[in-house]
């Protein structure tokens, strides 16, 4: 097809999303310009003048994580930045080369291969390969391609996850488990809660989501973005990014963005609205951003650890004993997370859905 029919929306999105060739075949195409669709309006791009490259987000050596030193670090990040780095976090090397690799050879399947997985082909709910965030609600799209996987199931993964990326992306996984048991234990403790019985394991992390994220060369760097403003709905998120730079979180001053270094074998753990939610905002779920690239592919590969869906989550009692005063209702969890997958995505908005007046 020529690139100029590109223009068109109906050929665009017939193209992208319902052929399934994702931004990963507009990029192939050899544009010389941002198709129109991709064009963010002027308050959303990413300009250099906004960042500031005085400050870091920590980087933590978790070699020694029942260390109250290591604990206080960690405890101390989720209350300023809602971001850091780990390192010697106890995960192979290996284990994350592997993962983005299959990263790699999910995204250069065909693209008859890969629509299979699309919302309206895929035979499984738990799978789904898309471009964009929520194509329908967004004023411009996004410059990102996607392949969504939530797990269920060892079983239910071996038989519904591709096979071009389905051991790796389970292998990250599994062995991404004790990390997360450590990180959870550690803010827990800060917020009194010394045991994570079964009821609060579900709470904290009860479901599990693996992304595998594909951004493709872009053309017009400086006019659009590979993902909005948002800020993450998961308790905590573990990151894996490539050596390409380009994530970016918000400042504490609320205006200047921070860039997040790739750091070799680190893994980026943020803090989400549910965990924001649970300990009433002792801990944030900071916004952050993608900016596209112009000379290099980007991938990167999140696991959202999240609430069970059928979750009620709200302030804990152990952090309101002190009478600090409660300010998020509580919610079912799948209603907070259908409200964030049903608009564009919109910086912090998301919470003010269950921030009491
Ligand atoms: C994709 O680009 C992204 C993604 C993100 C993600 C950040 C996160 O924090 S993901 C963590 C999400 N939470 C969970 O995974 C918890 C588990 N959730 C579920 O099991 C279900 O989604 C549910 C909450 C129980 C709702 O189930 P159900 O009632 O059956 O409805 P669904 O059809 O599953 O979904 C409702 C609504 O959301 C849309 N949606 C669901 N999953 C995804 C997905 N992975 N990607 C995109 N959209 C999704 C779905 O289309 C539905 O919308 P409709 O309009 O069809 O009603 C951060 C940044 C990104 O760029
Ligand atoms: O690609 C990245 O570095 C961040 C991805 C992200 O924020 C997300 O998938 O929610
Ligand atoms: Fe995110």
């Amino acid at each position: 097809m020529a690139p100029t029919t590109m223009n068109n929306p109906t050929n665009l999105i017939e193209f992208v999303m319902l052929e399934g060739n994702g931004v990963k075949g507009l990029s192939e195409m050899g544009l010389k310009s941002l198709p129109n669709q991709y064009i963010q309006p002027l308050e959303e791009r990413m300009s250099m003048i906004k960042v500031v490259s005085q400050e870091s987000i920590p980087i933590i050596d978790m070699s020694n994580w029942n260390d109250p030193k290591v604990g206080d670090a960690i405890c101390d990040a989720a209350e300023k930045w809602g971001f850091f780095q780990v390192i010697n976090h106890g995960i192979p090397i290996q284990v994350l080369e592997n993962v983005k690799d299959a990263t790699y050879r999910f995204y250069e399947l065909p693209s008859k291969e890969k629509v299979k997985y699309t919302k309206e082909n895929s035979s499984s709910k738990h799978v789904r390969y898309g471009s964009s965030f929520t194509p329908e609600a967004e004023k411009a799209l996004e410059w990102k391609d996607y392949l969504s996987l939530f797990y269920v199931s060892e079983d239910e993964a071996m038989a519904t996850w591709p096979y071009a990326c389905r051991d790796e992306a389970l292998e990250y996984m599994k062995m991404s488990e004790t990390l997360i048991k450590q990180l959870l234990n550690v803010l827990m403790k800060r917020l009194n809660v010394s045991q994570i019985d079964e009821k609060r394991e579900s709470l904290l992390m009860g479901s599990k989501r693996i992304n595998l994220n594909y951004y493709p060369i872009c053309p017009n760097q400086e006019l659009t973005v590979a993902i909005g403003r948002h800020s993450d709905v998961s308790t905590l998120t573990v990151l894996l990014q490539d050596e390409t730079g380009g994530l970016y979180v918000r400042a504490e001053d609320h205006h200047s963005w921070i860039h997040v270094p790739p750091v070799s074998g680190a893994l980026v753990i943020n803090i989400g609205d549910a965990l924001q939610i649970i300990s009433n905002g002792r801990y944030k779920s900071i916004e952050h951003r993608v900016t596209t690239n112009e000379s290099n592919t980007r991938v990167s590969v999140p696991i959202f650890v999240n609430p069970s869906p059928s979750d009620v989550i709200g302030p804990l009692p152990e952090v309101l004993a002190n009478g600090e005063k409660q300010i998020y209702k509580n919610v079912l969890y799948s209603d907070y997370v259908k409200h964030f997958f049903r608009k564009a995505h919109d910086g912090k908005m998301t919470i003010e859905y269950v921030k009491i007046d």
